[in-house]
């Protein structure tokens, strides 16, 4: 995979204090987006947390309610939208065109001569293991292959942004390196990535930004260092021979293995954890690990604890 990254500094696409409603439903609420050169950001949110309305408002195949988009610090035009490659959530290929045929075809829709979308279109294939595949027409494609095109169809014309919609749903594992590989490509070049996933270990291994969405509001933002710094990091311990001590942990214990052998453990006081566990049985492993972006999104997404309710007629220095 590649390793350089040009990720800089300048801001490529902005979208700013986006909202939406249908109906009653408030969609999107103040949701912003600062997508830089060369960054590979992932978009993640539980099901309609607003993921696919806030990038097809960006694509400008639904009008928000509120908010604006600008690329390159100006509002954005149809124009600047075709330098953008979009995979939506409904993918948009036509099943009986020939693979080969599509993806040049793209390309010219694109601005592209005939035969430089076809040099591209060559080039594509081939990275994406596609080539033996070229006079096919999609219907024939299993669905990984016909996503691998897809993908092809967002590359042809090398644009400068790229908003990808579940890109990864439904691949086999090398598809998602073949995909992967493509996409971090790009980003050396240069190219920004704003992907959506639920599958967070990839987002972890991919993204070097993450967006989390709830509820139609962004609720955590930034670089995956600065998210990790910013959250506690969990004990992992490991403990042989010893009876279950879920009693013993209620409260702090985040995950516990099958076996109950290993705790991983939020907010714990870590000398009575090792005193507990020591006693128990055999300590094997006890270190704090690095936090993952799974722990974060769950962290994220926890419901805030209502605060407890002030006994009768105790006030606050306020007063109230
Ligand atoms: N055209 C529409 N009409 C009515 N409601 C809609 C429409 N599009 C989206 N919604 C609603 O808006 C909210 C956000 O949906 P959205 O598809 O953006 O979520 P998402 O984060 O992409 O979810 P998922 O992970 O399931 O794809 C959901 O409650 C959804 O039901």
């Amino acid at each position: 995979m590649s390793t350089t990254r040009v990720s800089t500094n300048e801001t490529v696409l902005l979208a700013e204090g986006l909202s939406k409603s249908f109906g009653d439903l408030r969609a999107l609420d103040d949701v912003s987006l600062d997508l830089k050169a060369g960054q590979v950001r992932g978009f993640i949110g539980a099901n309609g947390a607003g993921k696919t309305t806030t990038m097809r408002i960006v694509m400008g195949v639904l009008a928000s309610d509120g908010g604006s988009i600008s690329f390159h610090r100006r509002p954005i035009t149809p124009d600047d939208r075709r330098r953008v490659g979009y995979m939506p959530e409904e993918r948009g290929l036509y099943p009986k065109m020939k693979i080969a045929d599509q993806v040049a075809f793209f390309g010219e829709l694109a601005g592209m001569g005939r035969s430089d979308a076809k040099a591209a279109t060559a080039e594509l294939l081939e990275q994406l293991d596609l080539s033996h595949r070229a006079k096919d027409s999609v219907q024939d494609l299993s669905l990984g292959n016909q996503q691998r095109v897809q993908l092809a169809v967002c590359l042809v014309a090398d644009p400068e942004v790229l908003i990808l919609d579940e890109p990864f749903s439904g691949l086999d594992p090398i598809a998602v390196d073949v995909m992967s590989k493509a996409l971090l490509d790009r980003a050396a070049r240069g190219v920004t990535v704003l992907f959506s996933s639920h599958q967070l270990d990839l987002v972890e291994r991919l993204c070097d930004s993450v967006t989390i969405i709830s509820g139609g509001r962004v609720i955590a933002d930034g670089t995956v260092p600065d998210l990790k710094a910013r959250e506690e990091a969990p004990l992992r311990v490991r403990v042989e021979d010893a009876p279950d001590l879920t009693g013993e942990l209620q409260g702090v214990a985040r995950e516990v293995s099958n076996d109950g052998k290993d705790y991983l453990l939020k907010g714990a006081d870590d000398r009575a954890v090792l005193s507990l566990v020591q006693q128990s049985g055999h300590l094997t492993h006890f270190a704090y690990d690095q936090p993952s972006i799974a722990d974060i999104f769950r962290e994220a997404i926890k419901p805030v604890a209502p605060e407890p309710a002030r006994p009768a007629g105790e006030h606050d220095e306020t007063g109230r």
